[in-house]
């Protein structure tokens, strides 16, 4: 679904955010990326997702390339961002419907699915209010139904369960398990590492834009936990 290899990006400056990476997404996968502040996630989930250019490598969705084939890829996916930035005068239903027409969603499932997605976040009564007077959560939830609404087949996460109270994290795990069981897969950064650990079958560490350890998740944290694993890696040299 998703193959990124030998990524590098390189800012303006000279930095190397993201140092030759590669990894392999697969259908059924919820694949947690995992790093410290500045190791590179953000650049890379940005690449992914066709915002910023990059040096060297490629990155290919259901065998397209981002660099080639860009609308065929952003076809297929949806990306939420750490912060999301949404329209802040239009208000939640119509930001809904905005992306919905983007992506040609039929008025019947459209309306079933921001149905269904509205209950299940609690966002239905609120949807008709202006997105300016939502909360950061509400904002949160809103981009989270927008991004489900073409039901992509792969989804993009960067650090989704910051500021979501437990209930919607609790309703956004559940919802990444069903985008895979129905044949999706996910890729997301978080520093909730025993989240990661519960609801992720495969883990990529990242460190100084370098890829350390990827894999299933029991291979990668062996009889350790997460935590004892991400702290090792920070602390070699
Ligand atoms: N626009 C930019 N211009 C120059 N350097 C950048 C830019 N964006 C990020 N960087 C640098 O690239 C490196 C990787 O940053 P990135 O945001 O990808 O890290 P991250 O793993 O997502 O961090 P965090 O957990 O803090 O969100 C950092 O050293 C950062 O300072």
């Amino acid at each position: 679904m998703l193959e990124i290899k030998d990524l590098t990006k390189i800012y303006t400056g000279g930095k190397k955010a993201v140092d030759c990476l590669s990894l392999k997404i697969e259908t059924g996968d919820i694949y947690g990326f995992i790093g410290a502040n500045g190791a590179g996630k953000t650049s890379t989930i940005k690449a992914i997702v066709g915002i910023h250019p990059f040096e060297f490598g490629e990155i290919f969705i259901g065998g397209y390339s981002i660099k080639k084939d860009p609308l065929k890829c952003k076809s297929m996916l949806a990306y939420i961002p750490d912060n999301p930035d949404l329209y802040e005068h239009l208000t939640g239903i119509q930001y809904i419907n905005f992306i919905a027409d983007l992506y040609e969603i039929p008025l019947q499932s459209r309306r079933e699915r921001i149905r269904k997605y509205g209950d299940l976040f609690e966002m239905t009564g609120n949807l008709n209010k202006v997105i300016s007077s939502y909360s950061h959560g509400m904002k949160q939830r809103t981009a989270i139904i927008a991004a489900l609404v073409h039901q992509p087949k792969l989804l993009i996460l960067d650090e989704p369960f910051v500021g979501l109270d437990p209930k919607a994290t609790f309703t956004l795990k559940q919802v990444m398990n069903e985008l895979v069981t129905n044949g999706g897969a996910i890729f997301f950064s978080t520093h909730v590492l025993d989240v990661a650990e519960k609801l992720c079958n495969k883990i990529a560490i990242i460190k100084q834009g370098q890829l350390v350890s990827s894999g299933w998740t029991e291979e990668v944290k062996g009889n350790q936990s997460l935590e004892s694993i991400f702290m090792e890696v920070q602390a070699d040299e």
